[in-house]
């Protein structure tokens, strides 16, 4: 059957979509996922995510990774979906939807950006250089001074594959602080793609909370990643971080259809 799919990406994190508000796409299987993800005998992308329709939010949000199993949050994939619903005319100032990890806020700023409110965090794991948190999703922070000198593939491997982490699998940040002391370089590997993608939202966020620079108050972070840049604002009190906003670009690269 001929279906028509959508592929949007933000900050190189790319995905394809599928407008499910009529239900045609529930029980989506992993196999068709997975394939409609590969680079080569797919569309291409490092997820797939379906825009369902719910009776008390703006819409539902259902997120994939490219191996086909439903995952964790995905902050660049949320950015992408509240820019889908805009396209396909649900308007709203301040969009409601729900995801895996609860209900989330958003709003598409007037140059184009959108801002996604992520879940507080409350929990930061600390040993020496790394740091464990979940920002919507498991995230294994390394502070390092040559984050592009790293081969992200294998280290990243390696430490998702750890007896620590294997089971559930963790995505791996390598962050780098710049001269300003509130821009970071993040690198990310990520479980479910089992490669490096060209940025992580759940992951910059993670990043940016290690990174803070106002022990109590408000924090600005900027973040460069290999696909473009980011920004992450929040309020940080000791171990508590409330009010978390993922601002950058996200937008639709082209539509089709394809058999499945
Ligand atoms: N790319 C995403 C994170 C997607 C989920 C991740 N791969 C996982 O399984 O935890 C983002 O932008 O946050």
């Amino acid at each position: 059957m001929k279906h028509t799919f959508y592929k949007y990406q933000g900050t190189g994190n790319d995905f394809v979509l599928f407008d499910n508000r009529d239900g045609r796409y529930n029980g989506l299987e992993t196999r068709v996922i997975r394939r409609l993800c590969d680079r080569r005998f797919g569309i291409g992308a490092d997820g797939l995510m379906l825009l369902n329709k719910h009776p008390d939010y703006d819409f539902e949000m259902k997120y994939y990774n490219a191996d086909g199993r439903e995952s964790s949050m995905c902050g660049n994939g949320g950015r992408s979906l509240v820019k889908f619903a805009a396209d396909l005319g649900i308007v709203q100032t301040e969009y409601r939807f729900l995801a895996v990890d609860g209900p989330h806020e958003a709003s598409i700023e007037l140059d184009g950006n959108v801002a996604l409110r992520m879940q507080d965090v409350n929990e930061v794991r600390h040993d020496g250089s790394n740091f464990i948190l979940n920002t919507g999703s498991p995230h294994f922070v390394h502070l390092t001074d040559d984050v592009m000198g790293k081969d992200m593939v294998r280290i990243g491997r390696q430490i998702r594959n750890s007896p620590e982490f294997e089971k559930e699998g963790i995505n791996v940040n390598f962050v780098e602080q710049t001269r300003e002391d509130d821009e970071i370089i993040v690198r990310t590997y990520e479980r479910g793609v089992e490669d490096e993608t060209l940025s992580c939202g759940t992951g910059v966020t993670a990043a940016a909370l290690v990174c803070a620079h106002n022990e109590n108050g408000f924090n600005r972070v900027d973040v460069r990643t290999r696909g473009g840049r980011l920004a992450v604002e929040f309020d940080k009190s000791g171990n508590h971080f409330s009010n978390v906003w993922l601002i950058g670009p996200a937008e639709r690269v082209f539509e089709g259809i394809i058999d499945f």
